[in-house]
């Protein structure tokens, strides 16, 4: 560690900060750490402030679920215990947002949002360049196509056939009569043309048919249409929270680095892919020729934010002059402004915002307060940036049941800045589950997903989002897919996004970002807004309504035995990823042999559930450590192919951390999971 004023900085941090970040910026490291000290000394107190007031909430509704056990059976009463414990807050007198120098791919456009986990330039750079996908490979590569699959050992032409075919279908319903155009004469759809391409613009997003009768895929097409190519991923989250394991200030420059060569257009990547070494590197902007003759260029590129981490953890990465650990969230939202101003003054290559804004998407924030104090915040940095008020905008999740309780009252508290509200449906469900805790036992996980509260969530996040004006100027934006390799149910499901109004949604690949994009394309999202804009949001006791089983319900042995082990797969397969190889996003079989996207928000609720189960006496411990223990067994087979996996054992601390998520789980902070991975993790890291 080395000091700056008065902190304690890991060295590499501080060498980072004064050779990467600052330069070019015009600010100075010694006004840079004076400014980030007296951020850190305002803010840490507030910081806790509001921490300690979640603990104090959840200690008056725990005594509250304690004395009213099972459902809510008088939601008049339970509703004033939550007003007059500063749960519930008034609802602000009626307002729009303001954000402004927002860039259309966020204000006015809908598609798909892609997420990826900021530590790996690999899946970082392929993501920023999922602003355009291959339909045919999309629909080669997938379940989403229904033909028989591929056949082994190069391009199953039989295939292929079909893929043409349902593409073929899918431009005839979008754009009716497009061949015309590929022959050169006009059509309504017509964007642009270049040598070897046509372009289509339809509900706001283009379609590039390649034109090619010399490739492989074009000699077969009597019009020598070798692919097309869908405008896929509007923007992009690089997630430096839930996706990641980012524990000390080793992963912390690892992950401020790759957002700063973003930001510069400059990141990189090198690797093997089926036996040949790859270079990856950002995507140049597409140049085009419209229909009346003159040049336009169409962005290369997903627009970015970066996702930070929410109040609750702290990094040894910055001591303060007391020698207790910075809160990372403090720390992130320095930093990753500092990276976008390479952006703003364009030091770099390439440009992210055209309209001039740092886009950060902030999570776990509990209520009205919480926003208000990252608004502030914000103020902060940008007052030690030198940056016009309001540059840096807020990705708001709607992830913890204060919040979604309180929605309206927290867009109000940052309307400058908010440029999304996103039902993370994940974190939501966890948070669900934590609050009432004492309640009583949760239905069971896979029946959370068709519950009322979650349907009220959802419905009332379209209606509160647009009665505050979000429509044209922010997203309003819906969860995401965690079956990556299910396309063909996530073709036929997702469309119910846009269809409930949401201008975009979370996808988890690029591959699942071409194949929603056809979703926006059957759905005009800004016409239903339109017609949404005078319902009213659901009623908030639908909201309220706690997702306990009904009193006496029992399980049979085998709904017990068959619950425990899906969580405890889910919870084993990610956990041990994450601590011995600080893997923060995994694909993980659940009992069904489904591969699951498994970050901390879904290992918050499957380690929710099990401690819920177990409280309640749904099951007994031992049930859950036989459970656990086969599963362990299970999870050591899934990955023996892998020369770097460590099997899992009772004194590792991956079997370790694992079993304190679930068996102290009751005591975490509102159930996350980051405090525990946190620890185990770093012993790790110490060991090695
Ligand atoms: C509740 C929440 O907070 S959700 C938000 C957090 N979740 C996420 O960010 C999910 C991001 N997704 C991922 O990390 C991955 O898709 C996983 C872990 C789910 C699956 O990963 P894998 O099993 O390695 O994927 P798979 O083998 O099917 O595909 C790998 C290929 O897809 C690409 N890919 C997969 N996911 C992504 C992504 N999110 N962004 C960019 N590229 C991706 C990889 O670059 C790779 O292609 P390449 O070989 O050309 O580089
Ligand atoms: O962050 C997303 C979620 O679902 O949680
Ligand atoms: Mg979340």
């Amino acid at each position: 560690m080395v000091e700056r004023s008065g902190l304690q900085v890991f060295d590499q941090l501080a060498e980072f900060v004064e050779q990467k970040a600052l330069p070019g910026t015009g600010l100075d490291p010694e006004t840079f750490w004076n400014g980030l000290a007296e951020i850190l000394e305002k803010f840490v107190p507030e910081n806790q402030a509001l921490l300690a007031k979640r603990d104090e909430l959840q200690r008056q509704l725990d005594e509250w679920h304690t004395a009213h056990p099972g459902p809510v059976t008088d939601m008049a009463a339970y509703r004033d215990f939550l007003a007059e414990i500063g749960y519930l807050l008034p609802e602000p007198a009626p307002f729009s947002i303001s954000t402004a120098n927002v860039d259309p791919e966020i204000a006015t456009m809908a598609g798909p949002q892609l997420v990826v986990p900021a530590l790996n330039e690999r899946f970082v750079l392929n993501a920023a360049n999922a602003r355009w996908g291959s339909l045919y490979d999309a629909f080669y590569g997938t379940d989403a196509l229904d033909a028989p699959a591929a056949r082994p050992g190069g391009y199953d032409k039989a295939r292929g056939a079909a893929v043409i075919a349902r593409v073929r279908a899918f431009l005839d319903a979008t754009i009716p009569g497009w061949e015309r155009a590929i022959s050169g004469d006009e059509h309504p759809a017509l964007a642009g043309r270049k040598d070897g391409g046509v372009l289509f613009r339809h509900n706001g997003l283009h379609i590039e048919i390649v034109i090619d009768p010399q490739s492989p895929v074009g000699r077969t097409d009597p019009l020598g249409i070798a692919d097309v190519i869908l405008e896929s991923a509007l923007t992009t989250i690089v997630d430096l929270e839930d996706s990641v394991a980012v524990v000390d200030g080793e992963d912390l420059v690892h992950g401020y680095s790759n957002w700063l060569g973003l930001m510069r257009g400059e990141l990189t990547a090198t690797f093997e892919k089926a036996g040949q070494t790859r270079e990856r590197k950002l995507a140049e902007d597409r140049h085009w020729t419209a229909p009346d003759g003159t040049g336009f260029t169409l962005p290369g590129r997903s627009v970015l934010f970066v996702r930070n981490v929410g109040h609750l953890m702290t990094t040894p990465a910055v001591r303060l002059p007391d020698d207790k650990e910075a809160p990372l969230g403090l720390l992130d939202a320095v930093l990753t402004s500092l990276c976008a101003v390479h952006d703003l003054k364009q030091l770099g290559r390439l440009r992210n915002s055209r309209a001039g804004s740092i886009y950060i998407v902030k999570p776990k924030q509990h209520g009205p307060e919480e926003v208000a104090f990252s608004n502030r915040l914000f103020d902060a940095v940008e007052d030690l940036l030198s940056l016009e008020r309001n540059t840096i905008k807020m990705g708001l999740m709607d992830e913890e049941r204060r919040t979604s309780a309180n929605l309206a009252a927290c867009i109000a508290a940052a309307r400058g800045r908010v440029v999304f509200i996103n039902t993370g449906f994940l974190d939501r469900t966890g948070d669900e589950m934590h609050t009432a805790m004492q309640a009583g036992p949760m239905i069971r996980k896979a029946a959370m997903k068709g519950s009322d509260w979650l349907q009220a969530y959802e419905d009332r996040n379209v209606r509160i989002g647009l009665a505050c004006g979000l429509s044209g100027k922010a997203q309003i934006g819906k969860g995401m897919w965690a079956a990556p390799d299910m396309m063909a149910a996530m073709l036929e499901q997702k469309i119910a996004h846009p269809r409930s109004g949401a201008n975009t949604a979370w996808v988890p690949s690029p591959t699942a970002a071409t194949l929603h994009a056809m979703h926006y394309h059957d759905v005009d999202v800004f016409e239903i807004q339109k017609r949404l804009a005078d319902e009213a949001a659901p009623d908030l006791s639908r909201l309220l309504t706690i997702p306990v089983a009904e009193p006496g319900r029992n399980w049979s042995d085998e709904e017990v035995r068959e619950e425990l082990e899906n969580n405890c797969q889910g919870i084993l397969g990610y956990v041990v990823r994450w601590i011995d190889q600080g893997i923060g996003c995994s694909k993980v079989p659940d009992i069904h042999d489904v591969g699951q996207m498994e970050d901390r928000a879904t290992l918050r609720i499957s380690s929710q559930h099990i401690a819920n189960w177990l409280h309640h006496g749904v099951c007994t411990r031992e049930q859950v450590e036989d459970a656990f223990a086969r599963m362990a067994a299970k999870v050591d087979a899934q990955n023996a192919g892998d020369p770097s996996y460590r099997k899992l054992s009772p004194d590792g601390p991956a079997w370790q951390a694992a079993h304190a998520l679930i068996f102290e789980g009751i005591s975490q902070p509102s159930g996350y999971t980051e405090p525990l991975l946190h620890a185990f993790r770093l012993k790790v890291k110490a060991q090695a």
